[in-house]
């Protein structure tokens, strides 16, 4: 099992180059296998996610060649039967768009029901509900949900709530269904808009991406293309958030600033200054930051991936916040790890109210999911001595390189493996 170790107290300052966007690039994936024809996707994360969901392809018979790190050839011709039954498939959240594009484009998709973080009871009742309104069946046996379809026809389709599963789960079917869909209350986050992008370049009629209406008119194939993966938000918004709480100085390349309004409005009210160009910002960090109140929401509203980044921040901010989970009802369940290290965090419900301290001292934590163990790694960062953070597992899931990327900045980060690397790094920083 590896481990991050963080020598913290020092502020984070440089350059550093932010990756393709995960949730985007698993949708896409999935979505390559719509087409007998070769896909290249270029900006893909090296990240466990993405190599799981590109090992289950496989297995079901799609030739995936990597053509460098960050870019791969898909062709989905043959594909051979619809059953997914890589191990991994029950562990990603991804995994069901694999129900999407295999129904779309062979009315059969057989995959595990999805895992993904423990954040929350995370049911797929509106992914099913717009499989049926096209004209699916569907059911669960033995763990795997089945969606089959004579046809599958367009329709109508409201969702009871803001789901960006669900989003491009049903945008993929419609793709290839017969005849024209709508889907109301639709999911607006950058990724639903880069999977229709996706689509459209490979002769999908999706309108309205980025709204909460989608009209979709089924096309009979579709076909290659060559798709570049927006950067990733929530990457950027960590490393903002790290930049934020180390009192540093960092420009973030490669980004999209307009997709990360939300978090940058928050780093203002915190006092950081914000310099946004094309395609980069610039974070600069006051002395101290301030408290400030957040209540996560769907795009463009502030990130739920990104409410543990800015409440271990505000843990250390001059004043209380309140931060108000609304999205997933578990996901605060990093706060007891945090209080090892000084925070001074309440918890009732969906309610977080926060205590800023002067200082965390370093302990030893365990990552309880993706974002949370992101977040400790940047209290790791901030605190006096040595934290270290364990099941690093679940933070490679969506982040690639996150201690080297750090070190670029500054930071006193290593990952290691056993209790002798552990000292050998205590030895090192003294
Ligand atoms: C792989 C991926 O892209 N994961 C992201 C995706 O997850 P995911 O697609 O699971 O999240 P959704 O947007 O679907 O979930 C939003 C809310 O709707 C509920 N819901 C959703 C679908 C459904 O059929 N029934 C239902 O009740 C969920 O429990 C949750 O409370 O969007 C979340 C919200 O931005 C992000 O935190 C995740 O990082
Ligand atoms: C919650 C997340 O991922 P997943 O939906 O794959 O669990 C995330 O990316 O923060």
């Amino acid at each position: 099992m590896e481990q991050y170790i963080i020598k913290g107290g020092i502020p984070l300052n440089g350059e550093v180059e932010i990756g393709g966007a995960k949730n985007a690039a698993l949708a896409i994936l999935a979505a390559a296998n719509m087409t007998d024809e070769t896909v290249r996707i270029e900006n893909l994360p090296d990240v466990r996610d993405i190599n799981a969901l590109l090992e289950a392809m496989q297995d079901i018979g799609a030739r995936v060649e990597r053509l460098d790190r960050h870019t791969v050839t898909v062709n989905g011709s043959c594909v051979e039967n619809c059953i997914v039954e890589n191990e991994n498939m029950k562990k990603i959240r991804a995994s069901y768009y694999l129900l999407g594009a295999l129904l779309g484009k062979y009315k059969r998709a057989e995959v595990p029901l999805p895992g993904g973080c423990n954040i929350g009871s995370r049911p797929i009742d509106q992914h099913l509900k717009g499989f049926k309104a096209m004209g699916a069946t569907t059911r669960i046996e033995h763990g795997f949900i089945i969606a089959e379809a004579e046809e599958l026809h367009g329709a109508h389709i409201f969702l009871d709530m803001v789901s960006v599963g669900a989003t491009i789960n049903i945008m993929m079917a419609a793709s290839m269904a017969e005849g024209n869909t709508i889907i109301e209350n639709a999911a607006k986050e950058p990724h639903v808009v880069d999977v229709a992008n996706f689509l459209n370049s490979m002769g999908a009629r999706i309108k309205g991406a980025g709204t909460d209406v989608i009209r979709i008119t089924g096309v009979s194939a579709l076909h290659k293309t060559e798709y570049s993966i927006i950067p990733d938000q929530i990457e950027a918004g960590t490393f903002m958030f790290a930049t934020a709480v180390t009192g540093g100085n960092v420009v973030l390349q490669n980004v999209i600033p307009k997709h990360l309004e939300a978090t940058t409005a928050k780093l203002l009210e915190m006092g950081c200054q914000i310099c946004e160009y094309d395609d980069a910002v610039r974070v600069m960090a006051p002395k101290k930051l301030q408290a400030t109140h957040v209540k996560t929401m769907p795009y463009p509203g502030f990130p739920t991936d990104m409410q543990p980044q800015i409440a271990v921040s505000l843990a250390l901010a001059e004043g209380t916040s309140i931060v108000t989970e609304s999205i997933f009802e578990n996901r605060f369940r990093y706060v007891d790890e945090l209080s090892r290290m000084g925070a001074s965090v309440k918890v009732e419900g969906n309610v977080a109210v926060i205590s800023g301290v002067e200082k965390f001292t370093g302990a030893r934590v365990n990552a309880p999911d993706l974002r949370a163990g992101a977040a400790l790694v940047i209290a790791g960062l901030a605190a006096e001595g040595i934290t270290i953070v364990d099941d690093i597992y679940y933070i490679e899931r969506g982040y690639e390189n996150l201690d080297e990327k750090l070190r670029k900045l500054g930071a006193q980060i290593e990952k290691v493996a056993s209790e002798k690397e552990i000292q050998k790094f205590r030895l090192k920083v003294g």
